[in-house]
């Protein structure tokens, strides 16, 4: 399965009071021209934070969700444009395994009907004998036995690990090629993780399986993954080999998570140590790379916007305190207006202000945190009758970046831009 320059963009309906005034709705780039060749019979980790976009993909890839453009070849077929009718016939071979098995079953079904059902649905066993040995066999594959002991229970009767088990039965049974696996372990007690994992290996060799795995938890990607994407605001950043990626990751992004490992012991819990910041707003993503907002090596060319002036004052009054953030906060709060994009900052002076205390302000701040990356992205700073001008320099929205076996979207490792990777 081959996916090229695939997006998934949801429009959000504008509000009531935005249509009268006559913004349109925000769009959000969950998935943001991905391009990944799914091989045969791997493992396939979608990894990130929430909100990267991972759940999307994997949904886009069983045609559950319609991409805004971009393919999604699967042999001669492009998912992305099939009729709904076609992707129905088609799903019998692409199957997603949930986050939540409790969710995933219908408490009143007993699990015969319930893990029987997609038979029926693609009309795939002609009488009740076949559907109940098709039954048998799948429930004996994932470990439910004796198989005739659990065909008449209902969910209630099980165990979490029971349900995922019966979950995984339902979706091999009508012979699957490709299984998304949408953070199938999460929900479940810890003694019992590793046991699915290995389930889901073992049928991955007997049944030819190819899976796509979706998790934020690195370490389980480490064990179960053969490759993996690490994904932020709907773009894969670093996609590779998982030994190659977790020995010597590559992108800022991709060390900062991996540095964000919570320790198994939850008496020496990591502190996740992600640079400062939450995730952006989906809806208006930084420019240039998306991560240059919370990147500690970020640099000239990454994408610096007016926004950003707005994020480092706000840092500072985190760092310096309150007494700095009433005297600094009515000085610069123009930047309140400053939209996604734009590349000069023009703060006006307050009325009863002065020029000067705006000048003096940023001076003071760049003397205080020379090695905020912020000041990479600055030009210039110039000042006129009633405003400081600040302008930024021109982004680079980064492409993936072959490094031995590793793809990797960061100006870090193009050489024209800066010669020697950090
Ligand atoms: N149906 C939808 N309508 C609007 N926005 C959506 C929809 N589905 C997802 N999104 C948005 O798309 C972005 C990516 O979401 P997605 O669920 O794919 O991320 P994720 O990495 O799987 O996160 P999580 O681990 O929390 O599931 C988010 O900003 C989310 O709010």
């Amino acid at each position: 399965m081959e996916m090229r320059d695939l997006k998934v963009h949801f429009d959000l309906r504008a509000s009531a009071l935005a249509r009268l005034i006559g913004g349109g709705g925000e769009t959000v780039k969950a998935v943001d021209g991905v391009n990944i060749t799914l091989r045969r019979g791997e493992v396939l980790g979608l990894v990130g934070e929430s909100g990267s976009g991972k759940t999307t993909l994997g949904r886009a890839l069983l045609g559950l969700v319609r991409p805004t453009s971009g393919q999604i070849m699967y042999g001669e077929q492009d998912l992305a444009k099939l009729p709904q009718r076609h992707l129905r016939l088609l799903r019998r071979r692409l199957q997603m395994v949930f986050q939540d098995p409790h969710a995933a079953l219908n408490p009143a079904m007993d699990l015969r009907t319930a893990i029987g059902h997609p038979l029926r649905i693609h009309g795939l066993v002609s009488n009740k004998d076949e559907a109940r040995a098709r039954v048998v066999d799948a429930l004996e594959r994932v470990g439910l036995t004796p198989a005739k002991q659990f065909l008449d229970k209902l969910p209630a009767e099980l165990s979490g690990g029971q349900k995922q088990r019966a979950v995984i039965a339902r979706a091999i049974i009508c012979g699957p090629e490709l299984l998304v696996a949408d953070e199938p372990i999460s929900m479940l007690d810890m003694s019992v993780r590793a046991k699915i994992l290995e389930l889901m290996l073992d049928l991955k060799r007997e049944l030819d399986l190819t899976y796509v795995y979706i998790t934020h938890d690195l370490a389980t990607a480490k064990f179960f993954c053969d490759r993996v994407a690490i994904m932020y605001l709907g773009r894969v950043v670093e996609i590779g080999p998982t030994e190659e990626i977790f020995a010597d990751p590559k992108h800022p992004y991709t060390r900062a998570l991996l540095g964000a490992v919570p320790d198994p012991d939850p008496e020496r819990q990591v502190p996740r140590d992600l640079p400062r910041g939450e995730i952006p707003d989906a809806a208006a993503p930084p420019h240039g790379c998306a991560f240059h907002p919370r990147c500690p090596l970020a640099f000239e060319p990454c994408g610096w916007e007016a926004r950003d002036l707005r994020a480092m004052f706000e840092r500072r009054w985190i760092q310096f305190g309150e007494d700095m953030l009433s005297k600094e906060e009515p000085l610069v709060s123009s930047l309140n207006d400053v939209g996604p994009g734009e590349k000069v900052a023009r703060l006006r002076v307050p009325s009863g202000r002065q020029l000067s205390e705006l000048t003096q302000l940023f001076d003071e701040a760049r003397a205080e945190t020379p090695d905020d990356p912020l000041w990479r992205g600055v030009e210039s700073i110039d000042s006129d009758d009633d405003a400081v001008v600040v302008r930024f320099r021109t982004g680079i929205d980064p492409g993936l970046l072959r490094q031995n076996d590793v793809d990797v979207a960061c100006h870090l490792h193009d050489p024209s831009l800066r010669p020697v990777a950090q």
